[in-house]
């Protein structure tokens, strides 16, 4: 498992030509741009978590039925800094690193003392969002990267501080019909508030970098100090949008001291079960909430997979699980050969559907379910004191990394692809959940564990999975090769796959970019391949 996890993966920084077999689709034309952590030992230093791992940006690019690879070490300051001290001197989510290992407790106090919020990572090693026509590495901190989508080149560091007043962000932007960003982050100490901001970023950026005035604020809630919500992602319909103030919390006290204590950030997360979870649905045209209080069980999400309005109420889907135990498997120490024993989710993650009433009639009695859209199971009862608990129709179990068709994101929608997992968080199968009739689709090879499948839309498309599904794939069989899976997304048969002789890492997340989508300005990129394919064999043109 060290092998898949752990090992320091080698970049390929010249494009090498696949082996493809089967027929790609002609229209399918374009980038796939993914992240992920690619080094975990730096000199004779090594990091705790998997999350940890400094970025290494990958690309398939698909033109006329050839697929050329290519990946790329995010240059990010981190990246810099640690391979030039030849050992990790940046703190990560699970590793906190010192940088001077002479420093006495007192001085490491001071250095603390001078940073009273720390100066966090830029290790962009989640996702790849799109501003406009610029593309940037995201992470959850304030820092973002500006990269090349053609060459995986790391070029500015963007600061979200500059421009809003947040220390972390999420790394799962949403995008309007017209293009403009929409994420959340928080701020952890203003003014001893905990603060959790909505912001737009206008897709008319000008191309080059962010520019200040640029980000505007739509929503702040604030809450109380020290307790600040960790929450990976959010959901937005056509007019509001779907926030989780989970129990999942950083506690900022703990975080204050983790430097001198010598211990990370992520041991400063709890998960409280013994608590809540609020749910906020926030109008984005007023940035006000809808006032009633609503709650349901403790649970930790990480992924919203989509929300849209129905009938007066909002409908959200996420994948949920029961504790954190997620954040705990990723612990290298756990990668490892036993992986089989220390690798068990105690909580498999769920497809769960939420109703939220939009208005709630102040007269409905007590105990009433105050949803009455026929196309759900999910209740939300009005309780004595005005707050409305909503319980969850549960629809799947086992599934994560969920992706849909986005032309449908805030809209209702039909198809959940995914990529399915039991009780340990490696992905075994590519699934497709049909909502409607409650069946699955999977795709599933010996050995082989499956990226985030990725849905890219068929011109003219009118079915809603008229398209392909793309996933990257890495296998345990030394045999076999790292290769892009095409699928049907109709009828999830292979209509591909893209072998390349490479060490490919598992990644996390990523984007498709149609060549169609490249700035006026630029065209699609020429390859000029050291070619792996130039053993004879044909590349099929679809
Ligand atoms: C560095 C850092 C953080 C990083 C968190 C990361 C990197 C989370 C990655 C999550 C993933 C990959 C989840 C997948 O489902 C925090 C805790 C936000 C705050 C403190 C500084
Ligand atoms: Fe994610």
């Amino acid at each position: 498992m060290d092998l898949i996890f752990g090992k320091n993966k080698k970049e390929q920084l010249e494009p090498v030509r696949a082996k493809v077999t089967g027929r790609i689709p002609a229209w399918l034309q374009g980038t796939l741009l993914r992240n992920g952590p690619g080094m975990h030992t730096v000199g004779e230093t090594r990091y705790n978590h998997w999350f940890d791992g400094l970025a290494l940006l990958h690309s398939f690019s698909i033109r006329d039925g050839e697929v050329h690879y290519r990946s790329k070490y995010l240059r990010s300051d981190t990246y810099n800094a640690n391979i030039e001290a030849n050992r990790i001197v940046v703190s990560e989510f699970g590793t906190m690193a010192y940088p001077d290992p002479c420093k006495n407790i007192f001085s490491k106090a001071f250095s603390y003392l001078s940073h009273t919020i720390p100066d966090f990572t830029d290790n962009c090693l989640i996702n790849i969002m799109k501003c406009g026509d610029d593309f940037y590495a995201t992470t959850e901190t304030n820092y973002i990267r500006k990269i090349d989508p053609r060459t995986l080149e790391t070029l500015q560091k963007v600061d979200y501080r500059k421009y809003v007043a947040i220390n972390l962000a999420t790394a799962h932007p949403h995008y309007d019909g017209a293009g403009n960003v929409l994420n959340m982050g928080t701020s952890i100490v203003d003014k001893g508030k905990t603060k959790y901001v909505i912001f737009k970023i206008p897709a008319t950026v000008p191309v080059g970098i962010l520019q200040p005035g640029l980000i505007v604020t739509v929503y702040v809630k604030v809450s109380p100090f020290p307790s600040v919500v960790y929450y990976h992602s959010f959901g937005i319909t056509e007019n509001y949008v779907v926030f989780l103030e989970q129990p999942f919390r950083l506690d900022i006290l703990k975080m204050a001291t983790a430097y001198m204590r010598g211990v990370s950030w992520a041991s400063c997360m709890a998960f409280h079960r013994e608590d809540k979870t609020y749910i906020h649905i926030i109008d984005q045209r007023t940035g006000k909430p809808v006032p009633t209080k609503f709650h349901t069980d403790a649970l930790v999400v990480f992924h919203h997979v989509n929300a849209y309005e129905e009938g007066n109420c909002v409908l959200f889907d996420v994948i949920a699980y029961e504790d954190d135990s997620l954040y705990q498997l990723f612990y290298l120490a756990n990668l490892n050969q036993d992986f089989e024993e220390n690798c068990r989710l105690t909580s498999v993650p769920t497809l769960r559907r939420f109703a939220v009433p939009l208005h709630v009639d102040k007269n409905a009695e007590v105990g009433s379910n105050l949803i009455k859209v026929a196309s759900t199971t999910a209740t939300a009862l009005k309780e004595k004191d005005d707050q409305v608990y909503c319980q969850p129709e549960l629809l799947y179990e086992g599934l994560e990394l969920p992706r849909i068709n986005y032309a449908h994101n805030g809209k209702q929608y039909r198809y959940v692809f995914a990529a399915e997992v039991q009780w340990s968080p490696i992905p075994t199968k590519i699934l497709k959940y049909d909502i409607l009739t409650k069946s699955t689709l999977k795709w599933a090879e010996e050995g082989c564990w499956p990226a985030e499948p990725l849905f890219v839309p068929a011109p003219g498309a009118k079915d809603e999975d008229d398209g392909i599904i793309l996933s990257a794939i890495v296998s345990t069989d030394p045999q076999k090769l790292p290769f892009l899976l095409i699928l049907d997304a109709k009828n999830f048969t292979e209509l591909a796959r893209a072998s390349v002789a490479v060490e490919m890492h598992l990644d996390l997340h990523g984007l498709f970019i149609p060549d169609t989508d490249w700035g006026a300005k630029s065209q699609a990129p020429a390859e000029a391949p050291q070619d792996e394919a130039s053993d004879g064999h044909a590349v099929p043109r679809a």
